[in-house]
Order: C-alpha cells, then structure tokens, then sequence
C-alpha cells in the first residue's frame, strides 16, 4: 500500500511550560478530508502548522508524502496552509497577491489567470486587499488555492466568514483537492464538517 499522505506520530508539542500536543498521532490518506475538531485553545492550529512544517514538534515524527517533514525539498511546493485569517499583502490588489503568491511557490502565472482565478470566487479587481471585507479575504485564499492545485491543503477554520455562495465554493475546492489529495481543516462548525468532511478527528481527549 502506499505511504499515507500525512503521518504524525506520537507529536508532543509546547509552547513554553505548556504541552499543546500530546502523544498525537494521525495519518491521512489520499483522498480524505479530515476535519479536526474540539474545543478553543486544543491545539487544531498548532497541528496544522505542524503538518505544514512551519513548526517542529519536540517530540515524535512527521513524514509527508512518504518522506520525513526534514527531507522535504520540491515537496513543499505540493501543500497550501490557508490560516484564519488567511495572509496576504495588504497594500496589494487581490490579482497582485496572487502573482506574488504563485511566483514564490515557483509556479509564476499571468495576470489572465490571476483575473479568471478572481472572476471564478466573484472577486473584483484593482482593489487593495487592506480594503476588502474578511469574507473577500476568504474567498480571494479560495482563488489562490485553485491556482497552486496543491495536494495536502490545510484550512484553519476556512468557512468563517464566508456567505453561502462562498461557501459552496469552498466545499467544490476541497472537493477538487480531495480528488487527487488530501485535505486536513480544522473547524468549529459540526454541520460544516458533517458536509465536508470523509472522518472527523476529535482533539481534547488525549492524555
Ligand atoms: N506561538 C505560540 N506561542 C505560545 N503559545 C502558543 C503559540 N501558538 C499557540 N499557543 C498556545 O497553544 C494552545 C493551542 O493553540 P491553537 O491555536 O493551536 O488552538 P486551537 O485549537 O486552534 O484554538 P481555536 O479553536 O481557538 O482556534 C493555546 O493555549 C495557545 O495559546
């Protein structure tokens, strides 16, 4: 069979004197969508940022696309970590963070598929991001996640904010993801994660 996708093993994580991760671990596998669940302050962002290897557990292992999360080189390129609220530049326009974006992913795009990108998630354009409201900020990661096509896409309470236009689009892209990947999102929005997700993942009763 082969490597699951995401596998966190016996993570122990802290911030300080405070173990935030104990003992967790998790393996998803190609074509998921888990939905980590539980209540504020648990540590679902903190496991996200883990998976996206922008922190390092003190202990434990995590292994990406069968590779250890140090080995890691052009892997990288294939995960998206969307944050609550998502980053962008503030004194750019929507398609100009996308350029950005995309170009230091290594993948440049032309400005056509930067406005197509918008257009789909019904963005306008030649607006700063500082001036969008934070549903148009939801929506604008939406678009920035259909250019990058990435394979493990990781969503910090990515349905916040969002009308129920935004939303429907955001359940198609997971669902684009999914079909070749995997996706992790954390959430407190039980119906969200019924629609959504293939496995929930409770987080709060670990030892
Ligand atoms: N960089 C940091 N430095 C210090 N403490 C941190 C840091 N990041 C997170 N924490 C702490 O770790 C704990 C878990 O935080 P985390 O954001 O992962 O929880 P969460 O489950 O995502 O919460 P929420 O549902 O409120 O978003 C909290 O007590 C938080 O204060």
């Amino acid at each position: 069979m082969a490597d699951p996708f995401v596998e966190v093993q016996n993570v122990w994580k802290r911030f300080g004197r405070q173990w935030v991760l104990r003992d967790l671990s998790l393996a998803v596998e190609r074509g998921e969508v888990v939905a980590l669940l539980g209540p504020n302050g648990v540590g679902k962002t903190t496991l996200l940022r883990v998976i996206a290897t922008l922190i390092r557990p003190q202990r434990g292992t995590v292994r990406l696309f069968g590779k250890p999360a140090r080995a890691l080189e052009a892997e990288r390129g294939r995960i998206a970590l969307v944050a609550n609220p998502p980053a962008f530049y503030r004194h750019l326009s929507g398609e100009e963070n996308l350029e950005q974006s995309l170009a230091l992913a290594g993948r440049p795009i032309a400005r056509a598929e930067a406005l197509e990108a918008m257009a789909r998630v019904g963005l306008p354009e030649g607006r700063a991001v500082a001036a969008y409201s934070s549903g148009m900020r939801k929506r604008l990661a939406l678009a920035r996640t259909l250019l990058a096509r990435p394979q493990l896409l990781l969503l910090d309470e990515p349905e916040t904010a969002l009308d129920a236009g935004g939303r429907e689009e955001l359940v198609r892209v997971i669902g684009e993801v999914a079909r070749e990947g995997a996706v992790v999102l954390a959430t407190h929005d039980h119906g969200f994660a019924a629609e959504v997700a293939t496995r929930s993942f409770a987080m709060g009763a670990q030892a």
